[in-house]
Formats: structure tokens, C-alpha cells, sequence
């Protein structure tokens, strides 16, 4: 990893998380008051320095909600959200002040557009009403943050003029909100570094990032802001919140950890409770979590192609920047499929107890790739029947060329199948039988010109999903003897018909037992 030039601190960045609040707010998203004591309880898990838990005036139901929080926390802060409103922070403090660790967040908008087409104040009675805000709270609670809402698309003069006077009154974080998610990182940058550096009284409270992603932007941001000096980060579990939703958690918090070289600043947070917290939210809220999405999405530590695959076998850090085990999941997914090579084939065969090298690699990856044409996935089950399908062949067997079905419910099939068996090729074409197997059968037998008696015929799935291969198992009998034989195939026809053939092959060789001995296992 490339080494850092940025001043490293022992300092960790505040994690604010605002699932229960913002998060909340996205449409569809509403949980009840028992789905929000088990989210905060799995928040206080993951290590989260302050758990916004509310807006206590929106309801009776968020006002419970926040109570609830405040009294079952003692590991985190408990926060509620007010207007700059009387009744609003007399709520808020009224829900929390039976906590033990609790802070009254109070906003208030300070961009042109919200100051005249939403609030119609000028911009002294934002300042006033700032203020009076702020004092209120704080003759409530020693820990006041404070927002002016839009601050990204505020003019900077009047910024700082409102985040001066916000600390001036008792706040002890300032948070600079990006509410539409209008910044772009370079420029929220300036305008944190701005705040630090015009902002006279600015050391007595924490700088907090407040970032929506409408732009795709809210982690990013937030990074850029905490290189300029914010100490806290405002975010959600999956990124949920209002239209695109907030700053995601869990990627902010890994990107600190896996750019520590470079930030230098890290959290509190455990994260082996970042894919259970994220399953949690996503179970209550029915937000579903996107498969590509960083660090939680089930595709994150997932490597198909084949290149990859082989990179990760040799040495893990080649394709993968963070361990699956440190954000929860247990490990690296290597997934079969069209996309993958011999190295991974191999080393998923060792797992499953085979050993394959050479040629019968070789003969293996031909038909695996044959296979992950006809399907999405290649479960561990289509692998070990693809290996077993080889293994029980048969030296200069019959080889199933092609075949073609015709059948109809109220009439005789017609079948016309086609054999190999070295340079030889035979057809033959069957209009009787009971069923289309019965016809492929008996045209295998004409090739062959071997007649057999069925005992048992059976078709089972080697794997899962409406595209799973169908396994075949069948024993014939001949000239007083049992034949095993066994076919897999993603079309159970052709899976009949190749167990048959294998079966008819057996008879060939002589691998059969006479009727009551045990028959060997295919
Ligand atoms: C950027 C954010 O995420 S801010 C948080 C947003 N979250 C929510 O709004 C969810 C919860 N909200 C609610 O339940 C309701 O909106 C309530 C209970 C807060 C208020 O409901 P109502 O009293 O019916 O007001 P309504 O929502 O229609 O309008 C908001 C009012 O608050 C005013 N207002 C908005 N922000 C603030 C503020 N920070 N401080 C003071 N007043 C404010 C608006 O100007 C408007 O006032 P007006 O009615 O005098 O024009
Ligand atoms: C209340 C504030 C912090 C907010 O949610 C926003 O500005 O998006």
C-alpha cells in the first residue's frame, strides 16, 4: 500500500449514526417502536458513538422510541432532533431526559433558498433564532449539536457567521449538512477547511459531516470533509435515508480502516457487525441491499472470473483490498461459473475431496464449461457429478452425439439418436416405445445392438435452482447380470439417456454383477 503524507492522530472519528432518524425518513421505511430497540441494540453493538434516535416531536410513536432508546443506552449517546422551536426542543428533552448519555440536536436552515422560499426569514433572525434555539437546548442538556440545515449551498460568509454564533450559545458540535447532496468532494473540502480556518471559536466544538448521496457523492464527502478537520461523521446502515439516502456506514468507517495509511484517522466501530447489522436494517426496513454493494452486498468478496480467482488461490491481496471475516461474512466466495479457469475448478474439486490434474483436468473443465453455458451457477453438487460422470466412464465407450424427441401426449414418440464410438458414427430412428425414454433407449439399443432389461430408473437433482442438472441412476440387466449406469444433465431426458448409455457401455467391458451380488457404487 502506498504510505501516507497526512499527520496521523489517535483521535477517532465520531460515528453519529442517523438509521432511526434519517434513515427512517426514506419512504417504506417506518419501523415500530420494538424493530427500533432492536436496531439501536445492534447500533450500541457495532460500537457507534452516538445513536440519533429520533425526531420526538413527529409523534407520539418517535417520541416513545426515543425515550426507550435513552433509557435502554448507556454505551452510546442518545440523540433526538428539534426545529429551532420551543415546543420542539422541549419535546426532544422531555423524550431523553431519562437517558444517561443523551444530546439534543436543534437545526435550522441557512441557505438563500430556504431562508426566503421555505422559512421567509432574513438573515438576522436566522442568527436570532439560531441562538435562542441552541440556549434553549442547552439550559437542558450540557451536549447540544447544532445544523444549519443546506449548509452546503449556504453563502460561506454567512456560514461561519451562523456556526460562530451556534457555538458562541452552547454548541458543542456544529454540523455541516450537505441536505440535498449538491457537494462535490474537493468542494465540500474548502468549505470545512473554511469553517476551521475563519471561524474564530471553532476549537470549542466537534465539526460534523452531514452528507446525502444525490449525486452518488455522501462517502465521499464525508472523507474529504474529515481531511479537512470534522471529527464526526453523520451516516446510515446501507446508505438509507432521505431520496438517494445519507453517507453509507459501513463504507465510510472501511474506507478509514483500509486507508488508515492515508487518513490516519480510524473508529470505534466493530466491524465483524457490519453484515449483521446491514442483514438487520435491510430485514426491517425491506430496503433490499443491492448485490454489488461495497462491503455488504452479497457480490463484495465475490470472484467468478477466472483470472481473479486464480490470483486470489496464489495470494489473497491481489483482487481484494479488506478480509470478508473483518466486515462478517466468513469468507471469500470463489463462484463457478463461465467466467472461471482450471485453478479455481481444481482447488473447489480438493475441497470436495477430488483430485484433479492432467488430462482428467482437462476433460473436467471441458464439460464444466460446457455446463456454466446452459447455467448461471455451478453448485458444488453439479461439480462432484461432473467428476463422477468422468470417472465412471468407460474405455472406447459409445458417446452420446445428438439426439431429437418428438412426442405428444395421445401418440408414439419419435426419436432419432446419434453415437460415437471413435471414428464410428451410427443413427437410428425409433417411432414406438412408451415415452420418449423408452424410445431413446430402445434406439440405443439398436445402435449398440445390445438388449437390456431395466430393474430401477431414477432422476434426482445434483444441485439447487429451476436450472439445477438433473442426475439419472439406472441398473439394467443382461444375460444375468446387473449393470449400473448414471447420467447428468441440466435436461433430465438427455441425463436418462446418458446413464443408459453408460449402462449399455458397462455391459460392453463386462463391469457387472451377477442378479443378488451387490452391485459396485457408480
Ligand atoms: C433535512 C431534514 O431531514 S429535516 C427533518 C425532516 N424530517 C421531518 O420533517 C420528519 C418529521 N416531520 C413531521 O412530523 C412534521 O413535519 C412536523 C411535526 C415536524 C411539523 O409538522 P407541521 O407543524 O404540520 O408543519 P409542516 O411539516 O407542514 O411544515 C414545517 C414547518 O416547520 C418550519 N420549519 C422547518 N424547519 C424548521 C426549523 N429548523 N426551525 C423552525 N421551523 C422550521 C417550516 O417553515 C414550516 O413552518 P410553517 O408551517 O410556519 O410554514
Ligand atoms: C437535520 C439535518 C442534519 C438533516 O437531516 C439534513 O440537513 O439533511
Amino acid at each position: 500500500m502506498p504510505s501516507s503524507d497526512k499527520p496521523s492522530s489517535d483521535q477517532p472519528v465520531v460515528i453519529f449514526d442517523t438509521t432511526l432518524r434519517d434513515g427512517e425518513q426514506s419512504p417504506g421505511c417506518s419501523m415500530n417502536l420494538s424493530e427500533k430497540l432492536e436496531v439501536a441494540q445492534a447500533l450500541v453493538d457495532l460500537g457507534v458513538d452516538v445513536i440519533e434516535a429520533g425526531f420526538p416531536i413527529t409523534s407520539v410513536g418517535d417520541f416513545e422510541a426515543v425515550s426507550e432508546i435513552a433509557k435502554m443506552v448507556d454505551d452510546a449517546t442518545v440523540c433526538g432532533l428539534a426545529r429551532c422551536r420551543e415546543q420542539d426542543i422541549d419535546r426532544a428533552w422531555e423524550a431523553l431526559q431519562h437517558g444517561s448519555n443523551t444530546r439534543i440536536h436543534v437545526f435550522l436552515a441557512t441557505s438563500a433558498i430556504h431562508r426566503e422560499f421555505k422559512l421567509r426569514m432574513d438573515k438576522d433572525e436566522i442568527v436570532r433564532r439560531a441562538v435562542a434555539g441552541v440556549e434553549r437546548a442547552r439550559n437542558l442538556c450540557d451536549n447540544i449539536e447544532f445544523s444549519p440545515e443546506d449548509a452546503a449551498r449556504t453563502e460561506i460568509d454567512f456560514l461561519c457567521r451562523v456556526v460562530e454564533a451556534a457555538i458562541s450559545a452552547g454548541a458543542t458540535t456544529v454540523n455541516i449538512p450537505d441536505t440535498v447532496g449538491y457537494a462535490t468532494p474537493a468542494h465540500f473540502q474548502r468549505v470545512i477547511e473554511m469553517l476551521v480556518n475563519r471561524v474564530p471559536n471553532i476549537d470549542q466544538a466537534v465539526i460534523s459531516v452531514h452528507c446525502h448521496n444525490d449525486l452518488g457523492l455522501a462517502v465521499a464527502n464525508s472523507l474529504a470533509a474529515v481531511e479537512a478537520g470534522a471529527g464526526q461523521i453523520e451516516c446510515t446502515i446501507n446508505g438509507l435515508g432521505e431520496r438517494a439516502g445519507n453517507c453509507s456506514l459501513e463504507e465510510v468507517v472501511m474506507a478509514m480502516r483500509t486507508r488508515n495509511d492515508y487518513y490516519g484517522k480510524d473508529t470505534n466501530i466493530n466491524t465483524q457487525r457490519l453484515v449483521p447489522i446491514s442483514r438487520l436494517v435491510s430485514g426491517i426496513t425491506g430496503m433490499t441491499v443491492q448485490r454489488n454493494k461495497a462491503i455488504v452486498g452479497r457480490n463484495a468478496f465475490a470472484h467468478e472470473a477466472g483470472i481473479h480467482q486464480d490470483g486470489m488461490l496464489k495470494e489473497r491481496s491481489t483482487y481484494e483490498i479488506m478480509r470478508p471475516e473483518d466486515v462478517g461474512f466468513t469468507k471469500t466466495d470463489l463462484v463457478l461459473g463461465k467466467h472461471s479457469g482450471r485453478a479455481a475448478l481444481a482447488d473447489r474439486a480438493k475441497a470436495l475431496g477430488f483430485h484433479l490434474d492432467g488430462e482428467l483436468l482437462d476433460a473436467v473443465f471441458a464439460d464444466f464449461k460446457k455446463l456454466a453455458d446452459k447455467k448461471k451457477e455451478i453448485y458444488d453438487g453439479d461439480i462432484a457429478a461432473l467428476i463422477e460422470q468422468r470417472n465412471t466412464q468407460v474405455a472406447d465407450q459409445w458417446q452420446l452425439e445428438s439426439y431429437e424427441v418428438q412426442a405428444h401426449s395421445d401418440g408414439t414418440p419419435k426419436v432419432t439418436v446419434t453415437l460415437n464410438r471413435g471414428e464410428q458414427t451410427e443413427s437410428a430412428t425409433i417411432t414406438e416405445g412408451d415415452g420418449p425414454l423408452d424410445a431413446l433407449f430402445r434406439a440405443i439399443e439398436t445402435i449398440t445392438d445390445r438388449s437390456v432389461v431395466v430393474r430401477d430408473f431414477r432422476v434426482q437433482s445434483t444441485s439447487k435452482g429451476k436450472d439445477a442438472q438433473g442426475e439419472s441412476l439406472i441398473e439394467v440387466e443382461h444375460n444375468g447380470k446387473l449393470y449400473r449406469g448414471r447420467g447428468v444433465s441440466t435436461d433430465t431426458v438427455e441425463a436418462g439417456a446418458r446413464a443408459f448409455l453408460n449402462a449399455i457401455n458397462r455391459v460392453e467391458a463386462g463391469f457387472g454383477q451377477q442378479v443378488g451380488e451387490p452391485v459396485d457404487a457408480v
